[in-house]
């Protein structure tokens, strides 16, 4: 209310943008869908890359182009590393979640740890759990090929899990997967800017649960009690498991935990625990990253969808894979270097459909100017990564599925390595280097060992599938198909067998 009634001076115009009514400004034109795809629509209609809207007092800019993303979030990262303020993260208990945390000593502290222990030297931690989840997944899609989109989830809340608390996740039906599925798929549902008329009027957020009408509040609470149980389940079994006395006084805790379980141990937490002690981190830090899951499980669906319908480019990927790794095992990661056209596909997934499309917000600290407009302190800037992957004069044709385009004239892959679907600046995702662990090492032995097509119907009639996305919060998902998914041959499928055997 103070910022609608006292205006703070303002000395530049804003970046073309909808003109807004009295009040509530443009609230209603905000998309509720395909938001990256209007925005980029926006850019035609008012003739500008960057671009302003606002609702109830609230500036948001949107920038278009990664020339404008780059100066704001990096160049100038002291003044754009900020998060607006998500009133519904509160209260669906994910304001834990450094992704969402104002730009602090708290956030600080949390990023240097989370940095540390997922930094690029680090990842040989996490390759064991990897490649054991990625096999367990090869089963679940030699036992039940139909089933593609339950082993995806299963495998991108299982590694995590592993990775972060030494949990071994056997079932979707685990309660803590359970609890996390439904939690991170309504919560960030909720806490998008669409999502709730709470995040474009925060003071409804203090009208109770029971009042009738209070829908996002009801879910809100529920979504809260899902998401102490997703944390809950799994810090329980790291405390009781560190809690207990070592009989070698010379192996130390992670050290103990790894012998115990023969899981990625240092797991992410136990870790965390270790160092909470030499440097102070606090009981709200705990449990930081878990919102990860669902990002992998967008990568990874998006690229069966894709492969299912370009079956050219899965057969010349299977070709190279062959070439490098032969058909008598399966890939690993000192196979990544050697094989660039599964590292332009790995590009091609991101580029194409970057599973959050609009990233997460930042926040302006300061009143600032770019390109002569006017970016007010406390306005809300949205990189429109999206826009920035489809961009015609850097990937021309952008709507196609081309790995190819990320090779130079001489057959060698260009520079072009930024993945833009992993945001920006100071607020870079943490997780990157860890993601495309997950993402390349599954690709690659899907690859390797099943042949994915469309599926047929009782006749033998190809099945299409649609190319519809549905979002959801922050991310978009392929929305569910059906595709045939079978070993390349009687060889593949063994080496799917005993490599899950000896899991
Ligand atoms: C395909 C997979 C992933 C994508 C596309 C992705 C994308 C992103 C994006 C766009 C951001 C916000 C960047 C910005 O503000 O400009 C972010 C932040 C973050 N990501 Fe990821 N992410 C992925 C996987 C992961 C994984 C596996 C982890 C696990 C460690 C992770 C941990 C984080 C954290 C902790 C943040 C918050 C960083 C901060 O606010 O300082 N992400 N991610």
């Amino acid at each position: 209310i103070k910022k609608l009634l006292l205006p703070g001076k303002q000395s530049g115009p804003y970046p073309p943008g909808p003109k807004g009514l009295p009040f509530i400004g443009n609230a209603l034109d905000f998309p509720t869908e395909n938001n990256a795809q209007e925005y980029a629509k926006w850019e035609k209609k008012y003739g500008s890359s960057i671009l302003h809207a606002s609702a109830f007092g609230t500036h948001v800019i949107l920038l278009n182009k990664r020339e404008a993303a780059d100066e704001l979030f990096e160049r100038r990262a002291q003044k754009y590393s900020d998060r607006p303020h998500f009133p519904l993260a509160n209260l669906i208990g994910l304001s834990y979640n450094m992704a969402f945390m104002g730009y602090g000593d708290k956030w600080r502290l949390c990023r240097k740890i989370t940095q540390q222990i997922f930094r690029q030297g680090a990842m040989e931690n996490f390759n064991w759990v990897i490649t054991r989840k990625v096999h367990q997944a090869l089963g679940g899609l030699l036992s039940s090929p139909d089933d593609f989109a339950y082993h995806n989830k299963m495998l991108a809340i299982s590694i995590p899990m592993a990775a972060m608390y030494g949990y071994d996740v056997k079932s979707a039906e685990d309660p803590c997967i359970v609890a996390a599925d439904k939690s991170l798929t309504l919560g960030l549902q909720l806490i998008a800017p669409g999502g709730s008329l709470i995040n474009i009027i925060p003071i409804l957020r203090f009208i109770p649960p029971w009042f009738p009408g209070a829908s996002s509040r009801k879910a809100a609470e529920h979504v809260k009690k899902l998401t102490r149980d997703m944390q809950q389940i799994p810090l329980d079994f790291v405390k009781s498991q560190m809690a207990r006395p070592s009989k070698r006084k010379s192996v130390s805790r992670t050290k103990r935990l790894y012998k115990m379980f023969r899981v990625a141990v240092p797991s992410f937490v136990s870790e965390f625990f270790e160092k909470k002690h030499t440097i102070g981190a606090s009981e709200e830090e705990e449990a930081a990253v878990l919102s990860i899951a669902p990002t992998v499980y967008a990568a990874i669906g998006t690229f069966i969808y894709l492969m299912a319908v370009n079956p050219d480019i899965q057969k010349k990927a299977q070709a190279e894979i062959d070439s490098v790794v032969g058909t008598k095992r399966l890939p690993n990661f000192e196979d990544r270097p050697l094989m660039p056209y599964i590292e332009a596909i790995y590009r091609e997934i991101l580029r194409w459909r970057p599973p959050g499309q609009v990233g997460i917000p930042h926040c302006s600290a300061e009143d600032d100017f770019y390109d002569g407009y006017f970016i007010p302190k406390g306005a809300t800037v949205i990189g429109n990564v999206w826009a920035m992957t489809h961009d015609e004069s850097i990937y021309p044709e952008p709507n196609a599925f081309k790995p190819e385009r990320f090779f130079n004239l001489d057959g060698t892959l260009n520079d072009d390595d930024r993945i833009l679907a992993y945001g920006f600046g100071r607020r870079v995702c943490v997780g990157k280097h860890f993601a495309s662990a997950i993402i390349w090492l599954t690709v690659v032995s899907i690859l390797a060992t099943f042949k994915i097509e469309k599926a047929r119907d009782e006749t033998g009639k190809e099945i299409g599938i649609s190319d519809e996305y549905v979002d959801f919060g922050f991310l978009t998902h392929k929305t569910p198909f059906k595709c045939s998914i079978l070993p390349r041959s009687t060889t593949s499928q063994h080496l799917v067998e005993q490599a899950c055997a000896s899991e």
